[in-house]
Order: structure tokens, then sequence, then C-alpha cells
């Protein structure tokens, strides 16, 4: 059943107007959008819940988050609270709570810095440590603040739209030249421009590594720009309830205004005919039609696993040479005693030893804590801690079942051991240990080798590298970490209002 000839050259008379595959969060804004755009919407979940990384599982009485739980995202003022937004276009909100410190960093050389919500107090606290950078501090997070600043008043939707762009120049002229004069920049040349003191410069190579998984010289200075200032303005904020809820908050939104959702649904396949994306075939054999393809695997699951039948397209080859597969991760899941966290602990924790051990593995230890902010995750009495730390897919390959178990158990308890040095008595307060490894990451979330998304193979310009929602495939679009602006739930959820934006105006819909 194939058929092609609508405005735009395809299938008019396919079932669906459009299909996601996937339904991470970059997946679900992009249904959402174009639901609430009246278009007829499917979209299809490997998995048996919503959310990808951004999803949940559950052990026991302990609600764990699959993903790091720093929520940017859920302000209530500006344009670049964009998770609020997603959740309001189809008539559901959500909870928050808000974290008074985005991240208590614990660094080699003495450097225990916490990012409070309150910027002054975080550069307070900073120019503490760094009394003769004063200056330099201040200018580069107020650069940061400019960037934030031309985001946050313009609205954010598909920059592969012109006459969107022409709106946008022409409502906020300064704004755009703002962000075009920053979008071939990255925070580590910017932070060069006023900073001397090397220490401090690591100090900005961990801010950026944490959620960029590269140093700063390749971050982009759009996405540090966000990162740096938002935490200071909408804030981090905790979905009550877990993470878990801001998918299934959008799904229950989907389904209310008439888009439907499949689980247990792999897609085996992108259905082609004559070069263009069609429909999908799902892996029990069933295959559905759409005007338009919308994938939220990652670029490298797309083109090299959904589409065996068409050569690698050179748009794609050339970005796998601009861009690599960041390591995915080890997890460690905990169950603890409560009288395992001294009083005034934060939810968020960075742990490094040595500064050139930032991006090995187990070299930085990420902690989170959630159940300080939503004490219902737990049973009473206890915490849920998650700490992870990059990995490879290859250090967990080629092991028998019995190999694989006894590796897992030892570098459990080497991060164990590096937590205790923060929580004393951690391994005596161990009520529930579950361990996850790139494998693990690969086969629930489908990201090959379980990467946490696409990182420079070398200093880029900025984000002018990183490819928009469009593909050289007639009818298929690719939404999520592996198109502009890059990794972070904020980050896909922009990806997911600019693909919605873009199609709805392909498909000619009312409401664009
Ligand atoms: N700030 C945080 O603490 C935090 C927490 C969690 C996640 N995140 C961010 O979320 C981002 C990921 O979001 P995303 O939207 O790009 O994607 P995702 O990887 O989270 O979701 C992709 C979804 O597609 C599904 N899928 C993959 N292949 C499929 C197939 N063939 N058929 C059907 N379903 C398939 C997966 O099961 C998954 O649910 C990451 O960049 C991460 O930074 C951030
Ligand atoms: C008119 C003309 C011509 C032109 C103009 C131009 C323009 C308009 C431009 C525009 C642009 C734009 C719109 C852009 C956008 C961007 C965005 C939205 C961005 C965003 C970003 C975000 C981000 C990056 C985020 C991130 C986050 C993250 C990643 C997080 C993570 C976290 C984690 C991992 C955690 C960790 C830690 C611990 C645990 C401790």
């Amino acid at each position: 059943m194939i058929h092609r000839s609508d405005a735009q050259g395809f299938g008019v008379n396919s079932t669906f107007d459009v299909i996601v595959v996937g339904s991470g969060i970059g997946g679900l804004v992009t249904a959402t959008q174009l639901a609430a755009k009246g278009a007829k919407v499917l979209v299809l979940e490997k998995y048996i819940i919503p959310g990808g990384s951004a999803g949940y599982f559950q052990r026991e009485e302990y609600r764990f988050d699959v993903g790091a739980s720093m929520i940017f995202g859920f302000g209530q003022k500006g344009t670049t609270n964009l998770l609020t937004r997603a959740l309001a276009a189809v008539g559901v909100s959500q909870e928050t709570i808000p974290d008074p410190v985005q991240v208590h960093y614990h660094l080699p050389n003495g450097l225990d810095i916490k990012v409070h919500r309150d910027y002054r107090r975080f550069l307070r606290h900073l120019i503490t440590y760094f009394p003769d950078e004063k200056k330099g501090v201040k200018q580069f997070y107020n650069r940061c603040w400019g960037v934030f600043n031309c985001l946050n008043q313009i609205e954010l939707l598909s920059l592969e739209e012109p006459s969107y762009l022409m709106r946008v120049f022409l409502r906020n002229p300064f704004a755009c030249f703002g962000l075009l004069r920053n979008l071939p920049l990255n925070a580590g040349d910017v932070a060069r421009r006023y900073i001397k003191d090397p220490l401090l410069l690591k100090f900005i190579d961990m801010e950026c590594y944490c959620w960029s998984a590269v140093p700063a010289q390749m971050t982009p200075m759009i996405n540090a720009g966000m990162v740096f200032s938002d935490r200071h303005y909408g804030g981090v904020n905790y979905p009550k309830g877990g993470v878990g809820q801001i998918a299934e908050k959008l799904v229950k939104g989907l389904t209310e205004i008439g888009g439907q959702i499949q689980y247990n649904a792999k897609v085996k396949q992108i259905i082609t005919d004559k070069g263009q994306a069609i429909g999908v075939e799902l892996a029990n054999g069933k295959s559905y039609y759409a005007r338009r393809i919308v994938s939220n695997a990652t670029r490298w699951d797309t083109f090299e696993k959904l589409l065996p039948q068409i050569e690698l397209p050179v748009t794609e080859k050339k970005w796998q040479e601009a861009y690599e597969k960041s390591p995915s991760f080890l997890s460690i899941h905990l169950g603890v005693k409560a009288e395992v966290l001294p009083p005034g602990t934060e939810c968020h924790h960075i742990l490094l030893l040595e500064w050139d051990e930032m991006r090995v593995p187990e070299g930085t230890i990420f902690v989170s804590i959630p159940t300080l902010l939503d004490p219902s995750l737990a049973p009473n009495g206890y915490h849920i801690i998650h700490s992870f730390t990059p990995d490879l897919i290859n250090h967990w390959s080629g092991l028998t079942d019995a190999e694989y178990q006894e590796k897992k158990e030892a570098a459990a308890w080497r991060i164990l051991a590096r937590l205790e040095t923060l929580f004393p008595g951690l391994e005596a307060g161990l009520d529930y240990m579950e361990v996850g490894t790139p494998r693990s990451h690969r086969r629930f979330l489908g990201r090959v080798d379980g990467t946490y998304g696409p990182i420079p193979r070398k200093k880029l310009p900025g984000l002018l590298k990183m490819p928009f929602n469009r593909t050289v495939i007639p009818g298929l679009y690719c939404v999520g970490d592996s198109t502009f602006p890059g990794q972070g739930l904020n980050a896909v959820a922009f990806s997911g209002f600019a693909c919605a934006h873009r199609i709805a105006a392909d498909l000619r819909l009312k409401q664009v």
C-alpha cells in the first residue's frame, strides 16, 4: 500500500500524518506539538513505558530515574522554559520542586564549590577561591547571560523555516545578531578571553563536561549560555513523582487530543519508496504508513540500522566525520538508610580526584539523590542515590554471563568506595543496589553502544555543524540529541518544537 500525490509529494492516503519512532522527550515533544496543530500522530516505542533516557524503573518501594535527575526547562518565565511549554500545549502540567543548588563540586586542589540557584551567591562563593580573577569570572558568566537573554526573548522554533527566521529577525534584530555572533563559538575560547588562571579554566572545563561530555573548548557557547544562566533563572526543578512523570504527562496530553502511542512496538525498518520515507515496519511484521516519518533514535541508529536499503548518505558521512559517539555510563542505583546522608547534603554532586582523569572511565563520578527533593520516591527513612561514571561498551563486550556479573559487582564496589568518602557509613547503610552498564543502556534505550550522544571529534565552530531536523531523505526527519542543539532534556525539547514546526509547515497544517 503505497500512495504518493499530496502537495508535497508524499502519501495522502496514509493512515497517519506523522509517525514518530521513539518516545524520548524529543519524540514526545514533536508528537504533542503536531497533535496540538491538528495532525494525526502515531508514536511507536519499543520499550514498555515512554521517556527513553528520561524514563524510570520501579524496584521494591524505590522509583529510580534512568538518567540524571537535574532538570532544566521548568521555569515559569521567558521562552526557554520548553518543558513547561510542551506540557501546557497539550493541556497538562507538572508540579516541580526547586533545587537550591544545581551541583556541589568536590574537585582536585581542594575546590569544594556549590553552584547556588542564587547567581550572586554562586559568584561570591567561586570568587573566594579565585579572588584575583574576580573581574574575569564576572565577565565570563555575564557573557553567558548575554546569550541566554537573546534566546529567552525570541520564539523558539525551526531555524529551517525561512518565514519564522524573517519574523523573529524583524521582531528581535539585536537578539538575532547576538545569537548569530555566538553560534560559531565555544565556551572555552570565550572563557580564555576573560580568565587566565589555569585552575579556574579547569573548573570551567568541568562546568561544561558534566553535561556536555566534553571540555569547555569543545562545548558550544550557545549551550553553555543556556545552562550557566537558566540554572539561576528558571532554575533546576525536580518533577514531583520522578523524572518519568514528564513523559507520562506528555503521553496523557497526546492521547487526550487524539494522538496514539504503542509500546512494545520496535521499528525494524523505515519503509522507503523511490528514496522517500513513507512508513515503518515493526519487528512483529506490522507496517504503518504516514506522510512524514520522524526518528527519535540516534542518527547512527536511524541511518545505519533503520534504513538498511539505503547507502549512508554523504551528509551523514560528513556528520560522522565531525561527531563521534560519546562514551556511555556505568550506573549504580542504590537504596540507602537516610542516616547515611550528612545534614545539608545537596541533591547533585560531582567527584574528581585528578584533573587529567576527568574524561576517563571512573574518573568523574556523578551523583544524584532525588529523594532529598521528593521523598516519595523511596520508603520512609530511606534515600535513593544514583551514581554514574563514563564507561565504554567495549569494556563490557565478549564476556561470559559470569564474567559480566563479576565485573559489574567489582566496578560497583569501586564506585561505592569513592562515595564512602562523601557519605561515611554508606556501605553499612545499603538496602538495595542495581548496576547498569553500557550494555544496559544500549539494550533498554536502543542507543548504539549505549552512547550519551554525539560529541565533536575535534574542536568545531560551536553549533554550526549540528544538523537540524530535515534529512536528505524526503519525508524523514530526525529529532533528539543527535540534532541541533544536542544533549539535555531542554535541548531535545527544543529539537521537538523545531521538528514539529518544520513538519507543520511542510504539511501545511493550519496552526503553524
Ligand atoms: N538532565 C538530565 O538529568 C537528563 C535526564 C535524562 C535524560 N536527559 C537527556 O535526554 C536526552 C535524550 O533524549 P532523546 O529524545 O534524544 O532520546 P532518548 O534516547 O531518551 O529516547 C529515544 C527513545 O526511542 C526509543 N527507540 C529507539 N529505537 C527505537 C526503535 N527502533 N523503535 C521504537 N522505539 C525506539 C527508545 O526506546 C527511547 O525511548 C539525552 O541527551 C539526555 O541528556 C537528561
Ligand atoms: C534571523 C537570522 C538570520 C538568524 C538568527 C539566529 C537565531 C535565531 C539563532 C537561534 C538559535 C537558537 C534558537 C538556539 C537554541 C538553543 C537551545 C534551545 C539550546 C538549549 C540547550 C540546552 C542544553 C545544552 C541543556 C543541557 C543540559 C544537560 C545536558 C544536562 C545534563 C545533566 C546531567 C547529565 C547531570 C549531571 C550532573 C550530576 C548528576 C551531578
